[in-house]
């Protein structure tokens, strides 16, 4: 342990983001012996396949396929890959576009296009890689025949700002698309496909993740409905058309069961929240600390979590409880915002912000809680530093803490006082970790 929390803190977070690597995540699950491809515990014999294509999006696109790139050497044909801005990077074989995120743009048209057109050619004798991450769902957009980019720009908004889960977000993103929930391994049909999954959603539901565009959907229309009701969406009149008849049965819903489509589409799960805490886990007990993972899966309102965190902290400085010090805590998760406000900002700085609204003049404490791809909400930071001095410091630049988390401005706050996590875009993507030491 050193003498400054922040450094280890920083520590820990560059032990997460190059322990959830995707290029590692991929060599680890994928593994060749002449031609033999050893995916988990199955085996493929590329030989026996015309071709060889890579499909991949997400926020961790380019890693993914850099490492099929180096298993498959010649025998890969081909493929197209999308990112979010910022995060791309050269390939060999793979044509790589980069597009808007969280709120999707013409790019990410552009780019389900070009997948599509790829699929579109692909027969029983070929073999397709989707190489899947979060962000996919914003990144590769087609909208269903009738349906806008501009219904869905306005619908994942309106969906983001009411601090709707992204199991919600996505049962509305899948039901206006033509490549989500299933929509891709309809194309890819009848060719025999491998997907290698990189989790970014609680409990790694392969139907949520970036949409689930190679598997079964769970969702419905009417789920859809449902959401349309609690949050009191107001739809496009092309939308609530799409939603009558889908509950009328007039338009067909996502595809549900295991059938043909299915039949050859393998999935891998090949790296999670659960991976990233693991190592940060690890690098802490290292640096010597007595440490504790609380969950993987944690969700709620930001700002009531942070509380639970301030909460713990105070305990900890109090009773020595749960942990005697020095002590890392650790959970991962996604949390949600309610946007009332005009700021700027995103989940992790939100956190932070009430969490030093908590603790004030509490000492030798911090909370870091941080998203995994470098950008927390729509900003530049992965996240913040908070303790019990944030407060004092904010005082000092004469800016008013509880007015800037009523407006949702965390950013702001963080700026001022000089205490944001910046790590520029990592290239991976498994959710937000939160980091409590206490010296
Ligand atoms: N001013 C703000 N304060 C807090 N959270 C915000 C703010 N603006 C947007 N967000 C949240 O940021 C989320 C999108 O951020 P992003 O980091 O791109 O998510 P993800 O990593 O899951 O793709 C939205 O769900 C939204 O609730
Ligand atoms: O693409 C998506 O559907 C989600 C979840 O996988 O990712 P993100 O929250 O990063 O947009
Ligand atoms: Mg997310």
């Amino acid at each position: 342990m050193s003498d400054d929390l922040r450094s280890d803190a920083r520590d820990i977070v560059s032990n997460i983001i190059s322990g959830v690597d995707p290029f590692s995540c991929v060599l680890r699950a994928v593994s060749r012996e002449g031609d033999r491809l050893n995916v988990g515990a199955d085996s493929f014999d590329i030989s026996s396949y015309e071709n060889i294509y890579l499909v991949a999006f997400g926020k961790a696109s380019v890693a993914m396929s850099k490492a099929l790139e180096e298993i498959l050497g010649d025998d890969l044909s081909g493929g197209c890959a999308v990112t979010k801005y910022g995060f791309g990077g050269s390939l060999k074989k793979v044509n790589i576009m980069e597009a808007g995120h969280p709120i999707p743009d013409k790019n990410g048209v552009i780019a389900a296009e070009c997948i599509r057109d790829l699929l579109e050619k692909t027969g029983s004798k070929d073999l397709v890689f989707f190489l899947i991450s979060g962000g996919g769902s914003a990144l590769m957009t087609l909208p269903r025949k009738g349906i806008s980019l501009s219904d869905f720009i306005s619908l994942t908004n309106k969906l983001m700002r009411v601090g709707a889960t992204i199991d919600e977000i996505n049962t509305i993103r899948k039901h206006l698309s033509a490549v989500k929930g299933g929509g891709l391994a309809k194309m890819a049909y009848p060719s025999e496909s491998i997907s290698l999954i990189l989790s970014d959603v609680v409990g790694d539901p392969l139907d949520v993740i970036s949409s689930g565009p190679t598997v079964p959907d769970r969702s419905t229309f009417e789920d859809f409905q449902q959401i349309v009701e609690k949050y009191d969406l107001k739809l496009s009149p092309a939308v609530e058309g799409l939603v009558e008849d889908g509950l009328e049965g007039v338009v067909e819903d996502t595809p549900k069961s295991e059938g043909p489509v299915f039949e050859r589409c393998h999935h891998y799960l090949v790296g999670n929240n659960s991976l990233a805490l693991h190592e940060a886990e690890k690098r802490a007990k290292e640096l010597g600390y007595n440490t504790l993972v609380l969950t993987s899966s944690l969700v709620g309102e930001a700002s009531e979590i942070a509380r639970v965190f301030a909460a713990i902290a105070r305990e900890e400085r109090k009773e020595s409880r749960p942990l005697s010090p020095p002590a890392c805590i650790l959970a991962g998760g996604e949390t949600t915002v309610r946007i009332k406000g005009k700021g700027k900002g995103g989940r992790c700085q939100e956190m932070a912000l009430s969490f030093a609204l908590e603790t004030r003049g509490l000492e030798n404490i911090l909370f870091v809680p941080a998203a995994t791809d470098g950008n927390d909400g729509p900003t530049d930071a992965a996240g913040a530093f908070a303790d019990g001095y944030s407060l004092e410091k904010s005082k000092n630049v004469h800016i008013d803490a509880k007015a800037l988390l009523r407006q949702n401005n965390s950013y702001e706050f963080f700026r001022e006082i000089g205490d944001l996590l910046i790590t520029g875009p990592t290239g991976t993507n498994v959710m937000d970790v939160y980091i409590l030491l206490i010296g």
